[in-house]
């Protein structure tokens, strides 16, 4: 039997992923998993009983991975499971960037009492009036699942895109379209593009890398996409080029004070992956994310341990270490197993930076005398037996 905490609503079609051996608990102390979508968990003091985080999204910042590495709880997060969603808001984000629409949605209900207002709508227009997106360039820093898909979009828009990422992977590079222009120095998207959009995770490295240096870069009119995390701007300096200009409009989905109100800005309360669709993604490959783990050890999507699967648990015994990426860990378990007489019959043994973790199947169900063995070598974070 298995207990999981949600630290926020997490969608009913993702829960109802969970077994009957699974039950869902109010107190910290009791949960072997928990599901989180964006509440913060710096401050959070996390029990031993912990196995597991699944983020229901795809920013991890709310989370202190390296602290849950080193107590050897494995986070999860759900690549791509809301990408679209926010694809339709990143599409509808330029559109409205690109004619005053919500203003002359404003003017039009200002005016609901004339009955001269469709008349009076004709002299008025002009004041709304703007671009059409399609011929237009199009920057897309960060080609994950999310630029990706937003960089395809605008091909097919009539946009000239160009995407930058030093990282992509290879599965998101076979996805893009040839028609999107590689581009190696990102100066050349601040450079050329009449929109830039950001699409990249929140990182020591990407934190302010919208600055007052690359916004003097851009060109004069520019229209600013944030969907990613608001620390990813300088905003003070954002604000300064709203004020002049420089920046036609900042559209972006992170509220804070520094916005909310400023000029020139588009600001939506966090709406990106608010669909139906992407809550129930995003909760379905959590829930199977933490089902697998748990019930079977493997580790699919986390953004602290390494990836590991050896199927589902028909085994006699399983055990699950989480450790430190140091030399002669597998020789100090097999010692202890093979010191109680315990054959291996199986076993992987896979490295993430300073973290490691080891499956090991054998002939017979581990006891908890040789859990406590294993724990105690020095490097253990964690053993857990699954069966
Ligand atoms: N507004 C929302 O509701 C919402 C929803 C989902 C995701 N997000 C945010 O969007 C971010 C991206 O999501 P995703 O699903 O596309 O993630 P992803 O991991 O699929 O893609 C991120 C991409 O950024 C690239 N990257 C990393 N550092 C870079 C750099 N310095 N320059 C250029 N590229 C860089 C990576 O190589 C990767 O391809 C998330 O981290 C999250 O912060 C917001
Ligand atoms: O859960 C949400 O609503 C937002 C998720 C989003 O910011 C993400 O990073 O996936």
């Amino acid at each position: 039997m298995f207990q999981y905490q949600c630290l926020n609503p997490i969608s009913k079609v993702g829960l109802d992923g969970f077994t009957n051996d699974y039950t869902k608990t109010e107190e910290i102390e009791k949960a072997d998993a928990i599901l989180v979508r964006s509440a913060s968990m710096h401050e959070m003091k996390l029990p031993e009983n912990i196995q597991a985080i699944a983020r229901a999204g795809a920013g991890v910042n709310n989370i202190p991975l390296q602290d849950c590495a080193e107590q050897g709880i494995v986070v999860f997060n759900t690549p791509g499971a809301n990408a679209n969603g926010v694809k339709e808001m990143v599409i509808a984000g330029m559109l409205l960037a690109s004619r005053d629409i919500v203003g002359g949605v404003e003017w039009v209900k200002q005016e609901k009492d004339n009955e001269n207002v469709g008349k009076l709508a004709e002299k008025q227009k002009k004041q709304f009036a703007g671009c059409e997106i399609k011929g237009k360039k199009l920057g897309v820093i960060g080609l994950g699942a999310i630029g990706a898909m937003v960089a395809n979009t605008a091909i097919y828009l009539g946009m000239e895109v160009y995407g930058y990422d030093p990282y992509i992977s290879v599965d998101t590079a076979w996805k893009l379209s040839r028609e999107i222009k590689h581009i190696a120095n990102v100066e050349d998207i601040f450079k050329e593009c009449d929109y830039i959009t950001l699409h990249v995770p929140l990182l020591d490295s990407t934190k302010g890398m919208i600055s007052k240096d690359s916004i003097a870069m851009m060109k004069d009119g520019v229209v600013l996409l944030n969907f990613s995390r608001d620390l990813l701007v300088d905003e003070t300096a954002l604000i300064d080029a709203l004020e002049t200009g420089k920046v036609k409009k900042y559209v972006t989905d992170f509220a804070n004070p520094t916005v909310a109100g400023a000029k020139n800005t588009l600001v939506t309360p966090h709406l990106g992956a608010s669909t139906a669709e992407s809550e129930d993604n995003c909760a379905c490959m959590a829930v199977k994310e933490l089902r697998d783990y748990l019930e079977n050890g493997n580790i699919h999507n986390s953004v602290n341990y390494p990836n590991c699967d050896m199927g589902i648990c028909g085994v006699a015994g399983r055990i699950a270490i989480n450790h430190k990426n140091v030399v002669n860990m597998i020789s100090q378990f097999a010692t202890v197993l093979g010191g109680a007489g315990m054959n291996i019959s199986d076993m992987t043994n896979k490295s993430k930076g300073d973290y490691a973790y080891t499956l090991i199947d054998l002939e017979t169900p581990a006891t908890q005398e040789i859990i406590d063995k294993l724990d105690e070598i020095e490097g253990v974070l964690k053993v857990r037996i699954i069966k």
